[in-house]
Order: C-alpha cells, then sequence, then structure tokens
C-alpha cells in the first residue's frame, strides 16, 4: 500500500519505518526541514533502540521517503496516517492546532478514495472535527476518518509497535476498516487482537488506557509512602499482588512518579475532557496531585535526612536525567523537577545521562545550567560529591554494584528514586542507601526519616 505518514516524531517516525519495513511504499512529511534533511540523510535524530536497522533498510531499499512537501505524499496514498502532536493547552486540554491545520490542508489534496488515520492522541469527538474540516475541500465519498490510537512505549517502541497487544481501530465504515486490517494482518501474527470499534470509544480508549497505567504506577507510590511510615518494603507488596493475576505485574513499581510525554498530557487531557461533559474525575484529580509530590519526595527525603534545606556548598551527583531508560525523551522527566528542585536549594550538580545530556540541557532552567557540570562517564559523576541522586534506572546504573560505591565515593550516601540496588548487600556495604517505600539503610538514629509526604 502507498502510505503519509503526517509528523515524524516518535510515532510518525517508528510507525512509518515498520510500515515501511512490512513492505508499504510510505512517505513521511514534516514541517521541519532540517529534520527532514537529516532523516533523508540517514540520520535518525532520536534514540530508540533497534530502530536503525529497520530505519536504514526501508531507505535502502527505496520504500521510506522523507518530504516536507505534503501534495506529493498526499495525492498517492491509499492510508494518510495523522501523527502530529498533541500537547496540553493551557488549562490542560489538547491542543489540537497541528492535527486540525493539516485536516484542512488534507480535502484539497485528495485524489482517489483515502483513509485519513488519526494516530495522534486526540480528544473525543476530533474525529468528526477533522471529517468536517476535511469535507470542506472534497466529497464525503472520497474519504474516510479513522481512529487507530498508538500504544507504543518510547524506549520498546519498534518491538511494540511489530507486535502489539492489540490494534485498536474505530471507524463505522466496512471499506475503511478492511483496509486497516490488511494493513496490521502482518503485525498480529501472534494471534492477538484487531479490535474494531466506533470512532468515539476508540479515541477515548487510548485515554482510557493511559489513565489506568498512571493510575496503577500512582496507587504503588501512594504504597510505597505507606510503607516507609509504617517500616514495610513496597517490593514485597508488589511481588504479593502481582502474582494476582487479576491485578498483574507489570507497571507495578514505585519510584518519583511518572513522566515523559504521554502520560502527564494525558491524565490532564481526559480530565479536562470528563469536567467538559459535566463529570468531575475524582481519581484522576488524585492522581495527578500525588505525582506532583512523588517527583520531589526525594528532596524531602534529603531534605530530612541533612536537616536542612540549604544545600549551599554541597554536590550531588544525578544519575540519570531522561523520563525513562533507552530514551533520550526528557519530557516531564522527574529529573527535571528534582535538579530544579536542588539547585534552587543552593546545591552544584554532577550530571550523567547515557543519552539524554543533549535534550536536558535545552529543557532545563538557566540556574540549574549554571549550576551543573555535565560529565560523559557515570563515575565521573561519582568524583567528590556529597551523595548520589538516582533518577532513572537505566541498566548501565546496576554496574558497578553498591559493594562499589564505597570505594568509590567520598561519603558513599544513595538516594535512589528507582530502587536499584538491594537493601541487603547495600547494608553490608556499608554505604547509606534510601530508596522508595524500603526501610532505609545505614542511616544514623538521629536521621531515622520521618516521611512528611
Ligand atoms: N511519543 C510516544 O511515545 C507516543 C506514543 C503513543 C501516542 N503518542 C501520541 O502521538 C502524537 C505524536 O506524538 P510524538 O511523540 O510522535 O510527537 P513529536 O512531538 O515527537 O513529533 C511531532 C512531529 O510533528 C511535526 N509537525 C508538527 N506540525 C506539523 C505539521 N503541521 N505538518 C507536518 N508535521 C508537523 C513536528 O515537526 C514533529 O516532528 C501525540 O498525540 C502523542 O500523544 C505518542
Ligand atoms: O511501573 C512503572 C512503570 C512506569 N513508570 C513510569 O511511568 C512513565 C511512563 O513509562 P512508560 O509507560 O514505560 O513510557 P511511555 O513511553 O511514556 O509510554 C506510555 O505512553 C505512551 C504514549 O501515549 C503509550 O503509547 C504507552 O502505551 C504508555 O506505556 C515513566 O516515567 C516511568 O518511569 C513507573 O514509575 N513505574
Amino acid at each position: 500500500m502507498n502510505i503519509a505518514v503526517i509528523g515524524t516524531g516518535y510515532v510518525g517516525l517508528v510507525s512509518g519505518t515498520c510500515f515501511a519495513d512490512s513492505g508499504n511504499d510510505v512517505t513521511c512529511v514534516d514541517i521541519d526541514k532540517k529534520k527532514v534533511d537529516q532523516l533523508r540523510d540517514g540520520e535518525i535524530p532520536i534514540y530508540e533502540p533497534g530502530l536503525e536497522t529497520l530505519f536504514s533498510r526501508g531507505l535502502r531499499e527505496g520504500r521510506l521517503h522523507f518530504t516536507t512537501d505534503m501534495d506529493r505524499a498526499v495525492s498517492n496514498a491509499d492510508i494518510v496516517f495523522l501523527c502530529l502532536p498533541t500537547p496540553p493547552g493551557g488549562d490542560g486540554q489538547a491542543d489540537l492546532s497541528a492535527v486540525m491545520q493539516v485536516a484542512g490542508e488534507l480535502g484539497s489534496l485528495i485524489e482517489d478514495y483515502t483513509v485519513i488515520v488519526n494516530k495522534s492522541t486526540v480528544p473525543v469527538g476530533t474525529g468528526d472535527r477533522v471529517e468536517e474540516a476535511v469535507a470542506e475541500n472534497v466529497d464525503r465519498e472520497r474519504f474516510d476518518v479513522v481512529s487507530n490510537p498508538e500504544f507504543l512505549r518510547e524506549g520498546a517502541a519498534v518491538d511494540d509497535f511489530m507486535y502489539p497487544e492489540r490494534v485498536v481501530i474505530g471507524t463505522d465504515s466496512d471499506r475503511a476498516a478492511e483496509i486497516m486490517t490488511t494493513l496490521y494482518e502482518p503485525f498480529v501474527r501472534s494471534g492477538n487482537p484487531i479490535i474494531v470499534m466506533d470512532r468515539r470509544s476508540s479515541e477515548l480508549t487510548k485515554y482510557a488506557a493511559n489513565a489506568m497505567l498512571a493510575t496503577k504506577i500512582t496507587f504503588m507510590n501512594e504504597i510505597a509512602n505507606i510503607c516507609e511510615k509504617v517500616g514495610a518494603n513496597v517490593d514485597n507488596i508488589r511481588r504479593g499482588i502481582g502474582t494476582d493475576s487479576r491485578i498483574g505485574k507489570r507497571f507495578l513499581f514505585a519510584g518519583i512518579g511518572y513522566g515523559g510525554s504521554c502520560f502527564p498530557k494525558d491524565v490532564q487531557a481526559i480530565h479536562y475532557t470528563a469536567a467538559q461533559n459535566g463529570y468531575d474525575f475524582k481519581i484522576l484529580d488524585s492522581v495527578m496531585k500525588v505525582n506532583e509530590s512523588q517527583k520531589i519526595s526525594i528532596v524531602k527525603k534529603m531534605e530530612e535526612y541533612y536537616e536542612t534545606t540549604d544545600f549551599s556548598g554541597m554536590t550531588f551527583g544525578v544519575w540519570g536525567l531522561s523520563f525513562k531508560p533507552e530514551t533520550d525523551d526528557i519530557r516531564e522527566a522527574p529529573a527535571l523537577y528534582i535538579a530544579d528542585e536542588l539547585t534552587e536549594r543552593g546545591a552544584k550538580l554532577l550530571a550523567y545521562d547515557p543519552e539524554a545530556i543533549g535534550t536536558f540541557k535545552q529543557a532545563t532552567s538557566p540556574k540549574v545550567l549554571d549550576n551543573t557540570t555535565f560529565v560523559h562517564d557515570q563515575k565521573a559523576a561519582l568524583d567528590n560529591i556529597d551523595a548520589l541522586v538516582i533518577c532513572t534506572e537505566w541498566n548501565e546504573f546496576r554496574r558497578p554494584t553498591v559493594d562499589n560505591f564505597a570505594d568509590e565515593m567520598k561519603q558513599p550516601i544513595i538516594f535512589d528514586g528507582r530502587n536499584l540496588y538491594d537493601l541487603e548487600r547495600a547494608r553490608k556495604a556499608g554505604i547509606t542507601y534510601i530508596s522508595v517505600g524500603r526501610p532505609a539503610i545505614n542511616v544514623p538514629e538521629r536521621k531515622k526519616l520521618e516521611n512528611s509526604l
């Protein structure tokens, strides 16, 4: 099939590359000329494991093209995917300006029957709005608008796309449903379902999935906060409840809050949609509030440990800047908030991340930039620091193990927002180890944490 992908961010680039790899001819369009030039030259602007091999093959075999010219891409296409940004607007609602702008242009570019697919995460009813905008310039028989939410995770995007647990297609048109099913059949050979439903339910399914996952994480973060108060261990609780198949093992890891380009904005957006429709989505109110405080809970623990809110004269190592491992994306990363809070309190930082130093520098505040030295080696971030703060669970941080910290640090004190290390080994290694929802290790009696969350 001939496919046009409008918007070559994470979703557009991964979808376009994977569709090309399964034998389609794909043209990706972006308004960012620099990005298009870079992609044409074979350079991928994001870090995403596994993408490069498929991307190079698509380019080499002539099935993957990049352009700024929407006309050329759309006029030949059987399917047009909208993979456009839907960032939070001022009051939490999704900003649909990119989607609606492109929808307004599509009608005059369509030649034969075309399926227009919204892959962006959009509020219920956006499909109707897109349909109306397109229909201003072309007959309604010449196109259908389909919702096809994307469930890929950054860092695992290629596998998630190639082997989806399900594909959701929202349309009432049999013709569009058949074309979409044919497109996705190679991806669901494992027997996972293609679920066809009405467009509005499909749009809401995406928000429901993200809001459910954000709630699950937040629930565990609250359990972790209780664990700290009563002397229990959230790792044990996770194992104890995760083995119940009704609850499931995944997304039960307590930490310093969820971040990324999706959960925070999508929870806000579904909350906004509910309010617009006269419904107060109370659970999500709490989820958002808890997540805000969870992001800086580690700083509160540091204040309690040092018995001061003034960190002047102190230097902290920071391991991990991206919002999760295996990505250079720092959107809504807890590290951004933690760096702000620490430098506000007068601290200097020595920061390391395997992939995200560049993106972090672009996004952080001038105050953080002035007070942070970025290093390109994880050991260098331990040099002469007062304590180490771990914000992202990159695999390489599991080595060297806790046993080595006592040799490598002036004072082996670790505030771990991701529960990387075994408590018993930390105890034996003689390091002071304060993590999330687990007993604090080797903390002098006077500093026993009274969690004030
Ligand atoms: N990032 C993810 O992991 C993920 C996963 C599932 C769904 N989503 C959703 O998919 C959508 C896209 O997300 P993303 O992370 O890929 O966005 P992104 O911000 O990484 O990329 C968007 C791209 O669209 C381009 N663009 C903007 N306006 C344009 C226009 N008028 N014409 C052509 N190109 C234009 C930008 O230059 C950019 O390259 C969002 O709705 C998001 O919520 C994202
Ligand atoms: O047990 C867990 C799992 C995740 N997280 C955090 O939750 C955030 C999001 O993680 P993840 O879901 O793995 O990353 P995303 O790439 O943001 O993917 C989510 O958002 C995408 C965009 O909508 C969806 O497509 C995916 O299905 C959905 O998982 C990150 O800050 C993680 O650190 C936890 O704190 N504990």
